[in-house]
């Protein structure tokens, strides 16, 4: 039997046109959600995530700016920047394109943010209130698989989830987020000895070890659920999963693509989030 695959392209466009409806509401009510980016340097993958970022917000008419800054900028000049978005009225979220250059403290920039504009989720703010269930902004990618799994009808409730990966954008919200759903979570990492003991005993798993094709047919049960949010290059510079796709096909009995499968869900839930921010920000203006 084949396995069914989780189409994030569809799902994501789903979901970007209930966002654009909002978006249109907005406007009408004379409030333009905006978006602004920071890149700094020229990491080839970080520039095209950027641009689709733009693009995205621009079909379903955001309002974007891009602001590039050269690899040397320094921290302080970097902060400076965000100081300034946080107090622009037509600026609804902000992000800082991830990685940073070594010389710049991430955890210095992240938490400079305003938690009411930090649309990526990442401020500790944003995190104590996700660890708490309170409302606040969602890691995008998290917040996708978590779409994902809600549309294609997978129970979460009562089931095993164990997550291959311990970072704090992906590995550690996402475990948060589904224990809120009433998984049983199990993390793992570089460290578990014995990794497939661990992940035969999923029936989510969620791959984010960033190591292309890692996850194979001997860490799976059958008819597990594989969520791959891996996104590598493999020998011959292929882009690919976490997950060897053709070895787990047919065991499993739903899988993400890569390309095509969480990916696409990361940018469609930062346009939630950024559409998210402008409601709230129109609900303060009337309060
Ligand atoms: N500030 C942030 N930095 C980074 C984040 C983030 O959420 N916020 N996540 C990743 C990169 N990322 C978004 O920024 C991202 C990665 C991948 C995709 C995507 O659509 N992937 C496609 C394949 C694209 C390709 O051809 O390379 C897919 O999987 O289908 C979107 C966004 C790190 N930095």
């Amino acid at each position: 039997m084949s396995s069914i695959i989780i189409n994030g392209k569809e799902i994501g466009q789903e979901i970007r046109t209930g966002v654009a409806t909002r978006v249109q509401e907005l406007k009408a009510k004379g409030i333009t959600p905006g978006l602004a980016v920071i890149l700094v340097g020229d990491n080839p993958a970080s520039k095209t995530y950027v641009a689709n970022k733009q693009k995205s917000c621009e079909q379903i008419g955001m309002f974007s700016e891009l602001i590039k800054l050269p690899e040397d900028i320094s921290e302080q000049a970097l902060l400076e920047q965000i100081r300034e978005l946080n107090n622009r009225k037509d600026i609804h979220g902000i992000l800082v394109q991830l990685p940073l250059p070594k010389h710049i403290d991430e955890d210095k920039v992240i938490q400079t943010i305003s938690p009411e504009k930090d649309v990526d989720g990442f401020s500790p703010i944003s995190v104590g209130k996700m660890m708490l269930g309170q409302d606040t902004y969602l890691p995008c990618t998290p917040y996708g698989v978590m779409k994902l799994l809600e549309h294609s009808g997978i129970e979460v409730a009562g089931k095993h989830a164990v997550i291959v990966g311990r970072s704090h954008i992906v590995g550690k919200p996402m475990g948060q987020l589904l224990l809120q759903k009433d998984a049983t979570v199990t993390y793992t990492h570089s460290k578990t000895p014995d990794l497939p003991s661990f992940t035969k005993q999923a029936d989510i798993l969620i791959a984010a070890v960033g190591r292309a094709n890692f996850i194979t047919s001997e860490h799976i049960k059958e008819g597990a659920v594989i969520i791959d949010v891996g996104i590598n290059r493999d020998e011959e510079n292929h882009l690919c999963g976490d997950v060897n796709f053709d070895d787990v096909q047919g065991i499993a009995s739903h899988i993400t693509p890569v390309p095509g499968g969480v990916g696409p869900m990361t940018i469609t839930m930062l346009l939630e989030n950024t559409v998210q921010a402008a409601e709230k920000e129109l609900e303060r203006q009337a309060e």
